[in-house]
């Protein structure tokens, strides 16, 4: 049962106007609730590109085939066999429509606002397998997280340990604690990793209030903290010219990621 919400004519769009890495919002194949999760939810196959079970993986794959570019594929309900909950998965391609990372939202939005908002993800959302997700591109290496995902900087940096120059969060923010924390997480997480920091959040849904409401503000900010471009609520594209050496220069010249005292703390991997 479908209803695509996504318009393929804005990847085009920004395809023609240069755009090399596209990013789009988590979930954005569906309204952000339990039933719509579940009732979108599709299989990730190995035939995902000629299989029409695999409706939002062959289109962003034949997509970015098609435009030659990236496409950091958002999310989608990925189904997962014999249980009442679902994979949030971000897909990412290559410029052949090959899948070059596959990211499962590792930490959970389970909130509980007395008066303000209370959502629990983790009953239709299974936390995805400890992964760290990074894939190379001819540019550099960029990590990947969604959402809550960006709350963890033990995370981020360990994809900076292996060598992301960029992190992209795919998102769909809360409006209650976007206001205050989005931007504020996405300039911590650029300055503390010294990294380009890419979110792409979903446009409010001014047709149904009643669905979870996305504080938007896709942005990209530079490893200084500075916002290159912002959006709003709305839904639009925005663009970024990502100078590369910018991480080298910061890196060379506040040099905090060689300055961590070893002796007094360390950030262990599990895998
Ligand atoms: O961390 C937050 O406050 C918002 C996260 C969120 O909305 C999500 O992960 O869906």
């Amino acid at each position: 049962m479908q209803s695509r919400i996504f318009k393929v004519g804005l990847c085009q769009e920004a395809a023609q106007n240069g755009a090399d890495i596209i990013v789009l919002p988590e979930m954005f194949v569906a309204p952000y609730t339990r039933k719509h999760m579940l009732d979108y939810r599709e299989p990730l196959l190995p035939d995902f590109k000629t299989n029409e079970k695999c409706e939002t993986a062959k289109m962003l794959s034949g997509l970015a085939k098609s435009l030659n570019k990236y496409i950091i594929g958002g999310s989608f309900p990925q189904e997962i066999e014999g249980e009442e909950r679902v994979y949030n998965t971000s897909l990412c391609f290559n410029r052949e429509g090959d899948i070059v990372a596959e990211h499962r939202k590792l930490h959970l939005f389970d909130i509980n606002i007395p008066g303000g908002v209370t959502f629990y993800e983790s009953e239709y959302v299974k936390p995805g397998p400890p992964q760290y997700s990074i894939f190379e591109t001819e540019y550099c290496k960029i990590g990947l997280g969604i959402c809550y995902d960006i709350r963890f900087p033990e995370y981020a940096l360990q994809l900076v340990n292996q060598g992301a120059e960029m992190i992209c969060y795919p998102a769909n923010f809360a409006l209650k604690t976007g206001e205050l924390h989005f931007d504020t997480l996405k300039r911590a997480r650029a300055i503390d990793n010294q990294v380009f920091l890419m979110s792409c959040g979903s446009a409010i849904n001014s047709e149904d209030k009643e669905v979870f409401q996305s504080w938007g503000h896709s942005s990209v900010m530079s490893p200084w903290g500075k916002t290159l471009c912002e959006a709003a609520f709305e839904e639009t594209i925005i663009y970024a010219d990502i100078d590369l050496k910018e991480v080298t220069e910061i890196r060379q010249q506040i040099m905090v990621l060689n300055h961590r005292r070893k002796d007094l703390y360390t950030l262990e991997s599990k895998i």
